[in-house]
């Protein structure tokens, strides 16, 4: 049989890699064992939603209105809850199967907001009361914070938890219509219990948001709580899976230990007491989200990433550099094609390696607390608004460019590239809006350099801030010496030296009010951010692979070392990386800091590191070990025999089955296109 053109083209350029991609997929989930299991929990769910099939057109492509999509993840939810109970996992507990953040499923906040809200801020008592209801799934929850009045600014929340004493109750209500709950994932329909935030007001004092639980649904039928008035906000750029819901109160009573009451206590006679560190403590939920999104996001990108690499090998359009095999060119070949492919996977890799190391920090951190030591809290909260912030940026952007890369097929929903750059692109607005999150970074920078000119102590992760710095030296580096790891760093962090000195400077000695100057120079203090988070990614990199355990092979220690230097100096040439241009400037008046001549040697050390990555590029993509099912992608099935996948789809929608019934005519053609035939004149 004569095999069929792109199955031989994506065979070519798998056979061509110098490396077992099962080796870097160990490396990336932590082990064999892992990776193992993680395939097998992904086989079973899928073979239960009946997506393991991929000849099959998904339903998510079949059945589309907004209560098809909403009851698929109800079962999605359900089925992954089932296996992870069954099998004892938590693969599902932060992604779908589609690797979709799991605020996509309607059950998504129950473990990654709904328990740790309760882990973090709840009493022992109540947490034994709660938890274990939760973790069973004898009630579901979420966590309504946001109203359609305010998100950013939770203090500014206007939902108010009034103390009755008479009672020893909290009266929970809505005052204003902005003060409505919106967007809480699973507030719509499929959760029983919220942990709501509101104000707490006891007499004539505001006390500011705090948490409360609050029935929200019946457990016996799914009826609304009285008082309770709750539904769906409709259809999103993304997560329609998911019940993102609105609620608004009307007076509605909840007992007084229904207030989470760790950091904050409120007893019988109404007497409040706090911790200092209260609002401080309270964020550590949010930080837990907020460290997990950076992985969860990369590697969606890389999902992105595998579909457009697989499509580039076997797609072949017009008469370039010709390819040995045809006369037309793998689209892979033009050069910006593998420039954006191959620097966006370097950066995949690259952010998903300093998520690891920001888990680790985070971790560190909670142990830290358990021995009531708050000290790590400041530099942690930094790191993840930051890594949030600049990862999930990157993430939408390059699953944007990976769309482009694949012409016209990748606007196809079947491409499943909308679905993944929609899921990607909310990722920038929650848990933290990211030019929030940025000047969050930015205040932590400010203050470590406060710090360090006062004589204090800065933390490892600034202590370049604490170096001396002559504002006139530049890069003095040549030839390959731009591809040592050393060079490399350098250069990131003089530049983050720079601009973070630069934002301080103008911010603290501006002789303006602070706020005032603050806002003037907002966009040079979210650049410096930027550049720390440019430095903080390429260090872990480097660190990873200073790493590397003495079992790997070398050929996979050398891939990696050119991914990582193609990270590094493609994000100096490239002129869509942000601020490319502070990469050259100095504060000094003399010379800029990187030469014209040395920014064309890099743009050689580019091309020459993308020749070589080239062989790489579908093992790089196969190392994520994404199932067909999970891509759920006409354009980036592993057998790469695109032009079969999408007509086989394509011909099971059922707009075209509909038709095909009815000799091919559609049912709006007897009302509007007949019409038009059938008139006289137009
Ligand atoms: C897909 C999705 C899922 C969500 N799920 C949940 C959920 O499960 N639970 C929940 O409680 N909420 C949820 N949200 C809400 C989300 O947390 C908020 O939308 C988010 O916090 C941003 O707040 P906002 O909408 O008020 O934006 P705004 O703060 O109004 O932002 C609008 C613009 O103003 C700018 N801005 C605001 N404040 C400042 C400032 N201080 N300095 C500079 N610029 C500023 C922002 O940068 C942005 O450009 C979800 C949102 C989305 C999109």
């Amino acid at each position: 049989m004569v095999e069929n053109l792109q199955v031989a083209l994506m065979r070519k350029a798998r056979a061509s890699s110098s490396f077992r991609p099962r080796e870097l997929t160990n490396l990336l989930w932590g082990s064999e064992r892992v990776a193992n299991e993680r395939r097998a929990a992904f086989e079973r769910v899928e073979k239960t939603l009946g997506t393991y099939e991929t000849a099959k057109l998904p339903r998510c492509y079949s059945e589309t209105s907004r209560e098809d999509l909403f009851e698929q993840g109800l079962e999605m939810g359900k089925v992954c809850l089932d296996d992870m109970l069954e099998y004892e996992h938590e693969h599902f507990v932060w992604i779908t199967p589609r690797y979709n953040l799991v605020n996509a499923s309607p059950f998504g906040h129950k473990a990654i907001l709904f328990e740790p809200a309760m882990e973090h801020n709840g009493t022992a008592e109540q947490k034994s009361k709660w938890l274990p209801l939760a973790r069973s799934g004898k009630i579901l929850g979420t966590y309504a914070q946001t109203e359609l009045g305010h998100g950013s600014f939770v203090r500014g929340i206007e939902t108010t938890a009034t103390f009755d004493q008479e009672t020893d109750e909290f009266v929970i209500h809505s005052p204003t219509i902005s003060s409505a709950k919106f967007w809480p994932a699973g507030l719509g329909f499929s959760t029983t219990h919220g942990t709501v935030m509101a104000r707490l007001l006891v007499g004539d004092k505001d006390h500011g948001p705090h948490l409360f639980v609050v029935q929200l649904r019946s457990v016996g039928d799914g009826k609304r709580m009285p008082g309770i008035k709750m539904g769906d906000i409709g259809l999103k750029l993304g997560y329609n899976e998911a019940d993102n819901g609105f609620a608004s109160f009307n007076h509605v009573r909840i007992p007084r230990s229904h207030m989470l009451m760790a950091h904050s206590q409120l007893s019988r006679n109404g007497t409040f007491a706090e911790d200092p560190l209260r609002a401080k403590l309270s964020y550590s939920v949010m930080l837990l989200v907020r460290g997990k999104m950076p992985g969860v996001f990369a590697v969606q990108l890389a999902q992105a990433l595998t579909i457009a690499t697989r499509y580039s090998v076997v797609r072949q359009q017009g008469l370039g550099p010709v390819d040995a095999l045809n006369t037309e060119t793998n689209i892979i070949h033009y050069k910006h094609q593998h420039f954006r492919l191959l620097s966006l996977i370097a950066k995949t890799y690259a952010m998903f390696f300093a998520s690891r190391a920001c888990d680790t920090q985070y971790n560190k951190l909670r142990k830290m607390q358990c021995q009531a030591d708050h000290s790590l809290l400041p530099s942690v909260h930094a790191l993840t608004a930051g890594l949030k912030a600049y990862v999930t940026s990157e993430a939408v952007d390059g699953a944007e460019d990976c769309r482009k890369l694949c012409g016209g097929h990748g606007y196809m929903v079947i491409s499943g590239l909308p679905n993944i750059i929609g899921a990607l692109a909310g990722g920038a607005t929650f848990e933290g809006e990211n030019y929030v999150l940025w000047q969050q970074l930015g205040r932590h920078l400010l203050k470590q350099l406060d710090r360090f000119q006062d004589g204090e102590t800065i933390e490892p992760q600034v202590q370049y801030l604490a170096e001396p710095k002559d504002p006139n030296t530049s890069c003095m580096a040549s030839g390959e010496q731009f591809l040592d790891a050393g060079v490399q760093l350098g250069i990131y962090r003089d530049r983050a030296h720079r601009l973070v000195v630069k934002a301080h400077t103008a911010i603290r000695a501006s002789g303006k009010m602070p706020a005032e100057a603050w806002n003037e120079h907002m966009m040079l203090l979210i650049y410096a951010s930027r550049a720390h988070m440019d430095y903080f990614i390429l260090k872990s990199f480097v660190d990873i692979i200073a790493a590397l355990p003495d079992t790997m092979s070398e050929s996979l220690g050398a891939v990696l070392k050119r991914v990582c230097s193609l990270f590094a100096l493609s994000t100096i040439v490239n002129p869509r990386s942000v601020d490319v241009l502070s990469f050259i400037e100095t504060t000094g008046t003399q010379q800029p800091y990187l030469t014209c001549s040395q920014l064309d040697t890099m743009r050689s050390l580019v091309n020459g590191l993308l020749d070589q990555l080239l062989p790489e590029a579908v093992a790089l993509t196969d190392a994520w070990d994404f199932s067909d099912a999970s891509l759920c992608s006409a354009l980036g099935m592993y057998d790469g025999n695109v032009y079969k996948n999408i007509m086989r789809w394509v011909e099971q929608l059922p707009i075209n089955q509909n038709a095909q019934e009815n000799g091919g005519v559609q049912e709006g053609w007897a009302k509007w296109v007949d019409p038009i035939l059938k008139r006289a004149k137009l």
